[in-house]
């Protein structure tokens, strides 16, 4: 029987950095919403059977009407569903994690803020989590690494083995399902789910992340993903990566 994989798109902070008065996501650039360009991608994602966005209380209807605007381009049976969030990332994420359905086997997840990440980064770190039961994409450090604590330099780390990690994040269900019950019983703290992961001790394979895959989250972030997408009208970051894994 073929394996299923859902996604879960974190979309429900408040966007504080921003400063706007709306939650980031759902501010404009280029003529709609920055987690409807994320959605464009999750839409065209073939792999995926059910996609759950997590979003505020207080955003379920513009999530709703949002998703409308996909129904024609789901494929084979492909779904989007509406959750709400919680307080931190990672209690939305665990929101969108209970409402996986018991038959989905694999569970990616991503930012709804990351509106650049292409479809054959989506396509490449899901095969990499099937080799090794959990993936994720991240960069290796350009710049000279160091530690500073109250503005002073500490120490100089080895560059080599410093990389910034970004999402998609894929995991075994089972597996991220165990470290997130782990994380609320032990009251573990983790910016990203890979860190969850880790702490049961699991390897979390790496793959090359994408320069343009940013975090949507200063003033100076939108003015570059507008700049981004004037220059990327026809977003090629749509296109699949076909067989490459
Ligand atoms: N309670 C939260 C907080 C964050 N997120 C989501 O997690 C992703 C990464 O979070 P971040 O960039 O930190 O977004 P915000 O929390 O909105 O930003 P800030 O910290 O500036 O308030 C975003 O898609 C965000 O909407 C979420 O689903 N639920
Ligand atoms: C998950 C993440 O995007 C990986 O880089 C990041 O850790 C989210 O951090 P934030 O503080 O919630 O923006």
């Amino acid at each position: 029987m073929m394996s299923k994989t859902c996604a879960i798109i974190p979309a429900a902070g408040r966007g504080l950095r921003m400063g706007r008065n709306k939650p980031k996501q759902f501010l404009e650039v280029s003529g709609k919403s920055l987690l409807s360009h994320t959605l464009d991608i999750f839409s065209k994602a073939s792999f995926l059977s059910e996609i759950f966005l997590v979003v505020p209380q207080d955003f379920i209807s513009e999530a709703r009407e949002l998703i409308q605007g996909f129904s024609d381009s789901i494929r084979d049976g492909s779904r989007f569903s509406v959750v709400v969030g919680g307080a931190e990332r990672q209690d939305s994420v665990y929101n969108g994690l209970c409402r996986l359905p018991s038959d989905c086997d694999w569970v990616m997840v991503h930012d709804g803020v990351r509106p650049f990440a292409s479809l054959k980064l989506l396509e490449k770190t899901w095969k990499a989590a099937q080799i090794s039961g959990a993936a994720v994409a991240a960069l290796s450090a350009t710049d000279t690494v160091k530690r500073v604590l109250d503005a002073v330099v500490r120490e100089t780390l080895p560059r080599e083995e410093i990389w910034l990690v970004q999402t998609p994040q894929v995991f075994r269900k089972e597996i991220l399902l165990r470290a997130y019950e782990e994380a609320r019983k032990y009251g573990w703290v983790g910016t990203d789910d890979a860190s969850f992961v880790e702490r049961l001790q699991i390897p979390v394979s790496v793959v090359h992340g994408e320069r343009s895959n940013i975090k949507v989250t200063t003033p100076e972030d939108l003015d570059w993903a507008a700049w981004y997408l004037g220059r990327n009208p026809e977003r090629e970051n749509l296109q699949s990566a076909g067989g490459e894994a």
